[in-house]
């Protein structure tokens, strides 16, 4: 989208914000709910499409910033983090945002996801969690049920799925929230705090697949989720610890939690600043400027 055409959206609704390039997933894929909540993001926090990059990796999820009128790059499987991370670290002033999967996140591109969250990027990262491999047309993924037959699983699978939050709580994530793509306000509501928090914001958001995954049904999900207590303290890392292990094997939805701490590009400004603002390959310099 050109700087024109953003602006003539200035006074548009969330619900008028729409793709230019037309959406390629199966009718009633939850990804839709998901979109939906980015624009509504976008469109209430009134973020220039060229201040906003979305990046993805490999599968139906990963189309997602071809459907988002900003900056975009669609990289590698499971990469999408690696290059999120240097291009926020390169433009810091750009709002950037992550889109993939479970399988995209945290099969091939699991060794990443602890290393954003303890550098503390400052990005969102918008975890569409549908517990199977869309793409290619129905694998078994590590946020799968055991109960799932698919493809790779015809006699249902032989492993416990992974829980996402209290991987991302442990590993020091600073915004830690979960949302079901059947509500795309609560979506939009999650990921909009994501944008706007300084550190790095992991949401995680149920996504049914009616077209591979025959048991996560949009039903399902609905008995499933449940919003997190208004009492809930969003600082207590232990009591989001807690609701993340599901008690009563509900699934909480809403901000479990949120902290402040100093980001990589901010660290990455201290010893730039330590260095006298030398950024280049001067070896000889570098080394004299670090000497203590
Ligand atoms: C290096 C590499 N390995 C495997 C693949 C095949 N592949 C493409 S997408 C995908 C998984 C997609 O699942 P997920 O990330 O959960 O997204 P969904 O399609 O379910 O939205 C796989 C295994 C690939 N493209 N590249
Ligand atoms: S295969 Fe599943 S995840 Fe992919 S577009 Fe279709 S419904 Fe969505």
């Amino acid at each position: 989208m050109t700087v024109e055409a953003f602006h003539k959206m200035e006074n548009m609704k969330p619900k008028d914000y729409k793709s230019e390039v037309p959406t390629t997933w199966c009718p009633g894929c939850g990804h839709f709910g998901i979109l939906n909540g980015v624009y509504r993001a976008m469109a209430e926090l009134g973020i220039d499409s060229t201040k906003f990059a979305a990046i993805s990796g490999i599968g139906c999820s990963s189309r997602m910033p071809y459907f988002v009128d900003s900056y975009k790059m669609h990289t590698l499987h499971g990469r999408a983090g690696a290059v999120a991370t240097g291009t926020q670290v390169a433009r810091p002033d750009l709002c950037v945002v992550v889109a993939g999967g479970d399988g995209d996140g945290f099969s091939i591109g699991g060794g990443h996801m602890p290393h954003m969250a303890r550098k503390n990027v400052n990005m969102t990262y918008v975890l569409m969690d549908n517990g199977i491999y869309g793409l290619t047309k129905g694998q078994y993924s590590p946020t799968s049920r055991p109960e799932m037959t698919a493809y790779t699983t015809p006699y249902g699978g032989p492993e416990n799925p992974m829980n996402p939050l209290l991987y991302m709580l442990t590993y020091g994530a600073t915004y830690v929230a979960q949302a079901f793509a059947g509500k795309p306000k609560d979506c939009a509501e999650l990921i909009k705090g994501a944008m706007e928090h300084e550190g790095f914001a992991y949401v995680n958001i149920f996504s049914q697949c009616p077209t591979f995954n025959k048991i996560d049904t949009v039903d399902f999900y609905r008995d499933l989720v449940e919003p997190i207590p208004e009492d809930h303290d969003t600082s207590d890392l232990g009591a989001a610890m807690e609701l993340a292990r599901r008690p009563g094997g509900k699934a909480p939805t809403g901000l479990l939690y949120k902290t402040s701490a100093p980001t990589l590009d901010q660290n990455l400004a201290k010893i730039r600043e330590r260095l006298g603002g030398h950024v280049g390959y001067d070896k000889n310099k570098i080394i004299a400027l670090a000497k203590p």
